[in-house]
């Protein structure tokens, strides 16, 4: 298992300033401008609620004063109302509180309704997320999958679109409320007694002095969280892929002591914010409970003095004061969330701007079902340009031919596939099909001309039909089950409970490893591609199925241009001619016949595999592993 201790390989610097990603932030939750605007319009319609409810208790308090002492001053009912005369005391206590009992249920009302439009803001902007990630990564070449990590990916999908997304419906919504309701807290606080206002309020510079600290603080705490989810979903990614090899070798306790690590190491991080967050509330509530130890002093005064009003003035002005606070308190909350957001935000625009690097010229043709003819013109390539992995590798294939390509481990033979696949670009030279540089074609219609089987085939969790039908969803039952036929696949397919229908399990487990690989097989026959390419497609196989599915793929090469990787002579010795690669270069090209004259690897392999049969032919029999060649490469056709 790899070292899952430290984030370190998933780390990537920031590219852009808060404020770029800010502005994006914005321009995204812009689109969703309507739903926003409903979403204010219900926050702002409950903080009227509130304002009238807390106005009528007000007017409750002054009422209740006035008739226990007909000295106080009277009360002012809103909107010039007032109480008929025939009403006694007890029946007008009575319809206040009804008044204030009929807006608490209209603002149970609306928060539930607001519940319901946040919850569907929040799933529209996640999906649009995550449709965004995921569209890029579909397009995104594999040099930004070798680059990056798959946990790191899946994180980004997952957690950091989650946490993108609460920037529109928890930060942008929130904001514009918040300051809307501090607005209208402050004209009522201002329209009743402006140097009490004032005096309150002398604090809140300092609270907003101290939200800016926080958020700087946070920041990096936060960066550091998803940075250690990444390592923490590798960890689970691995273990459960890598399952059996843990067993295998018994090492569950330390991967299971790693595991805790590692969310050891998050809880640590949650806690150091949640440390920070904890730390700062408190001190912004206090800085408000400190407004309210002015009102009490001054406001009492006023009170007592009669310039202020008990109810509608003092307590009203205590609960205005109070919201206020909340409001306020509600800015470390949206700090908080920024904060998170503008980390994730980096990470999945990250993913959403990754270049595409292979794309088709302009003015690319859309190749027809071309005839195969295959040409690798001096091509020169490496993952890392530097360390070249081919070069200098020209060959010519006619339609129709079949190639074997052999040579050790690591020479470059898949690295050659995935060129005329086009997963990579040549860093020298040009591949030809049909006479078309591979970068001049639209890439669909290139892939859509070649048929692939991997070493080690991946397979949907779904039914057997849906994945060989992968590539053509829209074929029916009778071209799936020839192309299964085609490839040695429809008996077994057959035996099965549920035939076609039969679900297979994630990535193919609950079949085996032949008939993976008839499966995958029949996944490209059925686009009768005229272009094959086999990489190693028996490697991981015993020899009674290796030898059914040899039969299937001879099949499944009459009659198109195929490149079979393989180190296996049975298979190699069917083919049209071999190529013999050793360290990225051609160094034999021929008939099986030819290379047994002329390719001393070449023939280690055939000596290796059938002793028996190729006694007397001239090895150097005293070693028994391919030796590096020695012939030249012909000319390659
Ligand atoms: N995605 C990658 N990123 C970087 N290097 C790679 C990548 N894939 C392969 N390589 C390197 O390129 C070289 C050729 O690899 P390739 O898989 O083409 O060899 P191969 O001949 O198919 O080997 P094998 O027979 O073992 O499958 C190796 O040195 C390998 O380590």
């Amino acid at each position: 298992m790899a070292d899952n201790s430290t984030p370190e390989a998933t780390r990537r610097h920031p590219t852009r300033s808060n404020w770029q990603l800010l502005k994006r932030l914005i321009s995204l939750g812009l689109e969703y401008r309507v739903p926003c605007a409903g979403m204010l319009a219900f926050d702002l319609s409950l903080v009227a609620l509130s304002l009238g409810s807390l106005g009528m208790t007000g007017v409750g308090i002054d009422y209740i004063r006035h008739v226990s002492d007909p000295g106080s001053p009277p009360p002012r009912f809103p909107f010039g109302w007032t109480p008929p005369e025939s009403a006694t005391p007890f029946g007008v206590v009575c319809m206040i509180a009804g008044t204030v009992l009929g807006l608490a249920l209209l603002a149970a009302g609306l928060r539930f309704a607001s519940a319901i439009a946040s919850a569907a803001l929040s799933q529209r902007v996640l999906i649009r997320i995550r449709t965004d990630v995921y569209t890029r990564l579909q397009q995104l070449s594999f040099q930004f999958y070798d680059a990056g990590e798959s946990s790191s990916i899946i994180n980004r999908a997952a957690g950091d679109a989650n946490a993108v997304r609460t920037f529109v419906d928890g930060v942008m919504v929130k904001v514009l409320t918040v300051l809307l309701t501090l607005s209208v807290y402050l004209y009522y606080m201002l329209q009743m007694h402006v140097p009490l206002t004032l005096a309150c309020l002398a604090t809140t510079p300092l609270l907003w002095i101290g939200a800016a600290i926080f958020s700087r603080v946070v920041q990096p705490a936060y960066r550091r969280a998803s940075e250690l989810g990444d390592v923490l979903i590798r960890a689970l990614v691995e273990n459960v892929q890598g399952a059996h090899v843990v067993k295998g070798f018994a090492r569950e306790p330390e991967e299971i002591a790693k595991f805790k690590a590692a969310t050891d190491r998050i809880r640590e991080q949650k806690e150091s914010i949640f440390f920070r967050v904890s730390v700062f509330q408190p001190i912004m509530g206090l800085l408000t409970q400190f407004n309210m130890l002015v009102l009490i002093a001054y406001g009492g005064v006023l009170v007592v003095r009669g310039e202020l009003a008990l109810g509608t003035g003092m307590f009203v002005f205590a609960n205005l004061l109070q919201e206020f606070a909340n409001q306020i308190g509600q800015i470390v909350n949206i700090a908080n969330t920024i904060q998170g957001s503008l980390i994730s935000a980096e990470r999945v625009f990250e993913v959403i701007d990754a270049p595409v690097t292979i794309v088709a010229r302009p003015n690319a043709v859309t190749l027809p079902r071309v005839q195969g003819r295959l040409t690798v013109d001096n091509i020169g390539f490496g993952y890392d340009p530097d360390q070249p992995v081919l070069s200098g590798m020209s060959f010519d294939v006619r339609p129709g031919e079949r190639i074997g390509i052999t040579g050790e481990t690591g020479s470059g033979k898949s690295t050659l596939l995935s060129l005329v696949m086009r997963f990579y670009d040549v860093n020298a030279g040009r591949i030809l099909v049909d006479g078309h540089d591979l970068r001049d074609v639209e890439l669909d219609s290139l892939r859509r001309n070649i048929g692939l089987v991997f070493q080690e085939s991946f397979l949907f969790s779904h039914t057997i039909a849906a994945n060989i039908a992968f590539g053509r969803p829209q074929a029916t039952l009778d071209e799936i089950a020839r192309a299964a036929r085609l490839a040695a696949a429809h008996d077994f397919i057959s035996e099965l409970p549920e035939g076609y229908d039969t679900v297979i399990g994630e990535y193919g487990a609950n079949l085996s490893g032949g008939q993976r690989q008839r499966l995958a097989l029949a996944r490209a026959l059925l686009l009768d591609p005229p272009i094959l390419l086999l990489d190693d497609a028996t490697a991981s196989i015993d020899p009674e199925t290796e030898h059914e599915i040899e039969q299937a793929i001879q099949q499944a090469m009459q009659n198109r241009t195929t490149l079979v990787v393989s180190n296996r002579i049975a298979t190699l010795r069917r083919t049209d001619r071999i190529i013999v690669l050793q360290q990225g270069r051609i160094t034999a090209i021929g008939t099986h016949a030819e290379l047994l004259r002329t390719s001393e690897y070449y023939c280690c392999l055939a000596e290796l595999q059938f002793a028996d049969s190729i006694n007397g032919l001239k090895v150097n029999s005293g070693d028994r592993t391919p030796k590096r060649e020695v012939t030249g490469a012909r000319s390659a056709s």
